[in-house]
């Protein structure tokens, strides 16, 4: 699903009013009949919050429709005296002709019978702001939005909760606090910000029928991961043998640290890698040749690391390892002795944030960054606020900088190879455990191995990683990476092409 911004959204509403000679008004009505799916039927009190521009105009539409099924409707009108929206005005008119409860809120003490009637109400439609909030708000809008959040039992959000900016999901001063936004025709930038997940609710999203051409003339080539994770997995040929899915290295591990090159490992094996190899620490080797029953295993400082590196058809490096001076050789031999895919996690990335210039001069955008939101702060200079600001453009701009591919853990993980941008959205806090990264690199890892390309590999990897785990949460309060590998290979039949 595609992901917009406000500016973009405008472009092509604009396109299709002006260019194609869509009426706005149809177009209105449109989105009114899709968000009326979205009020439960049940509900008889509702308050109507309208701004004064088109998703007032909305708002009106959707009280419309309310009034004509008998519901009880108070529609309170918020403008503090600027002009409503010629669509806007009609819907309005079309209410004062069949006798709707309409009030002005002009003053503060007209903020009493607001928040009378939303607290007697079921149900309160934000209509205040849509896309088009671009400035802070004043003490006027955010004095209704406290009211809103304050005296409410339930909150439907008309494309954008009220208060939020589409574009970087800043709250401008306050913010409605929604159980669910409906949002038109597609997903709004914001809704995958660091904070919006507080404010949005549930989110779905309605079409409007918008017509693809025009839609694509305007991409801004973000999407949601289900737009390529579906049915993209090889089939399995029956004639095929271990050699067809790949060869990988997973150097991963340290004295200090083990079950992170465990976990990698056996992710990868499980994901379907034809023949896995884990180099690891001396001291790990017998601990892993006891555990790992379909790998092979090697130590660091075996001559074998460096021809194995050589003959892999993907490397992953990173999971245990420790940030030390050894973990920079082993960095460097990865890098230096292969031209295959490589995927660096952890302790490897912040080795590398050192290091930048260790991933300049390939010849194949075919490397893979995996950081989680501290890691890309350690790598990036800044601090881990300004990454969770601004996720996508600071992981956008690092697959620009170095040519790499970066999946920027979290929630909504954003993968992107510096022109297209995929936001996950699969996951949740019931996997918020240890060892739940190292799981992600070894199935990106097992599926690059299988001949993927990195970039599909790793939003497919995140997708179906959040995937299992939020199967898996349906029964479980907490889902561990163990839990993970033991369903990976029967979830990855149904993303079978
Ligand atoms: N894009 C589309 O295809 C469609 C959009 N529709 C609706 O139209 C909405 C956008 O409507 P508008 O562009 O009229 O904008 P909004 O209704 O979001 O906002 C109204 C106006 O508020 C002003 N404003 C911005 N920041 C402000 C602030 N801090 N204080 C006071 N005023 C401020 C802006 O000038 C803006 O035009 C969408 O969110 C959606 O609900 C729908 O009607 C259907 C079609
Ligand atoms: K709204």
């Amino acid at each position: 699903m595609k992901i917009v911004t406000p500016d973009a959204m405008r472009k092509i509403e604009d396109e299709y009013i002006n260019g194609y000679g869509m009426d706005s008004f149809a177009l209105m009505e449109t989105a009114v009949i899709s968000i009326m799916k979205h009020v439960n039927i049940k509900d008889r009190n509702i308050v109507v919050v309208c701004g004064f521009g088109n998703n007032a105009g909305d708002a009106l539409g959707v009280a419309r429709h309310l009034i004509v099924l008998h519901k009880i409707v108070k529609i309170f009108i918020c403008s503090n005296g600027r002009e409503l929206s010629r669509d806007c005005i009609k819907n309005m008119n079309i209410l004062y002709k069949m006798n709707a409860s309409i009030e002005f809120i002009r003053k503060t003490e007209d903020l009493n019978s607001l928040n009378k009637s939303i607290s007697e109400s079921d149900v309160v439609i934000d209509g205040l702001f849509g896309t088009g909030l671009s400035r802070q708000l004043d003490t006027y809008y955010t004095d209704i939005i406290k009211s809103i959040n304050t005296y409410s039992k339930y909150v439907l959000s008309i494309d954008i909760p009220s208060g939020m900016n589409g574009e970087n999901g800043y709250i401008m001063g306050e913010c409605v606090k929604a159980n669910k936004t409906v949002a038109l025709q597609f997903y709004k930038k914001c809704f995958f910000c660091d904070k919006a997940k507080n404010y949005t609710g549930d989110v779905v999203v309605e079409s409007l029928g918008i017509p693809k051409e025009i839609s694509e003339k305007y991409d801004e080539k973000v999407y949601t991961s289900d737009e390529i994770t579906d049915k993209i997995l090889p089939k399995r040929n029956k004639y095929s043998h271990k050699g067809t899915f790949g060869r990988t290295t997973i150097a991963a591990g340290s004295e200090k640290y083990t079950g992170a090159a465990y976990i990698a490992a056996q992710a990868a094996v499980k994901t379907g890698a034809g023949l896995v190899t884990l180099a690891t620490s001396k001291e790990q080797v017998p601990i892993m040749q006891s555990k790992l029953a379909e790998a092979m295993i090697c130590d660091y400082e075996d001559k074998y690391f460096v021809e194995i590196i050589k003959k892999s058809n993907v490397v992953a490096c990173g999971p245990g390892l420790d940030s030390n001076d050894s973990s920079l050789k082993i960095v460097e031999e990865v890098i230096t002795n292969s031209e295959c895919p490589i995927v660096f996690d952890a302790d490897a990335i912040n080795v590398l944030s050192a290091h930048k210039e260790l991933l300049f001069g390939r010849k194949e955008k075919n490397i893979v960054l995996t950081p989680h939101p501290g890691e890309m702060a350690r790598f990036c200079g800044c601090s881990i606020e300004d990454v969770n600001n601004k996720r996508i453009e600071i992981a956008k701009n690092t697959a620009i900088e170095t040519n790499c591919i970066i999946v920027l853990k979290g929630y909504n993980t954003v993968i992107t190879d510096g022109e297209k941008i995929f936001i996950n959205t699969t996951g949740s806090s019931a996997m918020a455990s240890g060892g739940m990264g190292d799981c992600l690199t070894g199935i990106v890892t097992g599926l690059i191995s299988q001949g993927l390309d990195p970039f599909k590999a790793s939003v497919l990897g995140v997708y179906i990683h959040g995937f299992i785990g939020d199967s898996l949460s349906k029964q479980m309060y907490s889902v561990t990476a163990t839990d993970i590998i033991n369903k990976i290979s029967l979830y990855l039949k149904e993303f079978e092409s």
